[in-house]
């Protein structure tokens, strides 16, 4: 579909977004995208996504909201990027119908809420883990956002994979009356994930950020390699060995290379993680220096740690510093047949 640019309503009062919703509404064609605004091409992917669900006829509602309740103490609420009229073109040229964007004060007349969505054990991993509470907030605002913009669908993405899974966790768990859409991360043409965070950057800063992505790459080279080994040595029926069925095809190198693996890692994991872990150790020595949050090699449904010798699917996950800006990328894996 090719997405033509329309009309694009402001509205700020839950009141007034009733009322559009009531008059536009195409049954079963609502979709939000929510978004802290500083829109770039990711938030632009994720409202052309929604368009291209719900149709011409359909109706696309942006939120930009930057959430208090979502952010820790020390953390960057006072500082995050404000940009409602350059967001406004972003939303109209992806596609979007409506932005509504509250005032925090909007959003919580009375303060704080007392009551709150709670992540549970999920949410106190990894982001949950370095950040406190922030699930809980998130959960709080993505719930309340729903009951207000009432959409068929909503779109997150990938790059917040574990926003992503709680939300759809929530949604299952309180049977939130909406079907969740993941949409792929959105890169720059070097690797780095589009982030509203990125303009934090000074162009030093930057390219240390790339051994963020790098690491993710190459730990899925590294995977892609291994697997290509095993399927060639496993080929070879009544091999001893993985090395020696290759040495059987006389493929000196590649055994080498079989053997390696097979020693370093008979399972796999831990060689994939290691991978990583090698560019992220090299961005930890460049001026200015990477610090490591975490990088967790996960699974999907739990976020909990893989062991070695994993099959199915895997999440790796990284968080870093550079500077003083906090950045997270993630990467899906397939370990085994058929990766
Ligand atoms: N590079 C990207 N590709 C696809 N979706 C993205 C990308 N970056 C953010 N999103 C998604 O956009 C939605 C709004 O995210 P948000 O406004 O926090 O942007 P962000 O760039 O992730 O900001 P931040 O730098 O603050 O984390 C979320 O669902 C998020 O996963
Ligand atoms: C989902 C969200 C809009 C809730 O504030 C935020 O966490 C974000 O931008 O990813
Ligand atoms: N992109 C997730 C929202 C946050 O960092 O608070």
């Amino acid at each position: 579909m090719t997405v033509t640019s329309r009309d694009l309503t402001l509205v700020a009062a839950p009141d007034q977004l009733a009322e559009l919703l009531g008059r536009r509404t195409a049954p079963g064609r609502t979709a939000v995208v929510m978004t802290m605004g500083a829109l770039h091409q990711g938030h632009a992917a994720l409202i052309r996504a929604a368009r291209e669900r719900v149709g011409d006829d359909g109706l696309v509602t942006v939120t930009v909201f930057v959430n208090p309740l979502q952010f820790g103490a020390g953390e960057d609420l006072d500082r995050y990027p404000r940009t409602l009229d350059a967001d406004l073109d972003t939303a109209r040229e992806a596609g979007a119908d409506i932005v509504f964007a509250p005032t925090a004060a909007t959003v919580y007349p009375g303060g704080e809420p007392q009551v709150r969505i709670t992540a549970g054990p999920m949410g106190g991993l990894l982001e949950g883990a370095s950040r406190p509470g922030h699930f809980d907030g998130m959960l709080t605002v993505v719930a309340k956002l729903l009951h207000l913009t009432r959409p068929d669908l909503a779109l997150f993405g990938q790059k917040d994979a574990q926003q992503l899974a709680l939300i759809r966790r929530m949604v299952h768990d309180l049977d939130f009356p909406v079907e969740i859409v993941g949409v792929e991360t959105v890169r720059e043409d070097d690797g780095l994930a589009l982030s509203s965070r990125n303009r934090y950057l000074s162009p030093a800063e930057r390219k240390t950020a790339l051994a963020l992505s790098r690491a993710l790459f190459a730990a899925r080279d590294r995977l892609a390699a291994q697997q290509a080994l095993l399927a060639r040595a496993e080929a070879v029926p009544g091999a001893p060995s993985r090395a020696a069925a290759l040495l059987g095809l006389g493929e000196a190198r590649a055994a080498a290379d079989a053997a390696a693996v097979a020693q370093a890692a008979p399972g796999g994991a831990d060689a994939v993680r290691a991978a990583a872990r090698a560019v992220l150790d090299e961005a930890a020595r460049a001026t200015p220096p990477l610090t490591l949050d975490y990088l967790a090699l996960i699974d999907p449904a739990t976020f909990t740690e893989i062991p070695d010798d994993h099959r199915g699917d895997a999440l790796l996950a990284v968080a870093a510093r550079v500077g003083a800006t906090r950045l997270i990328d993630n990467i899906p894996l397939r370990f085994g047949a058929g990766s």
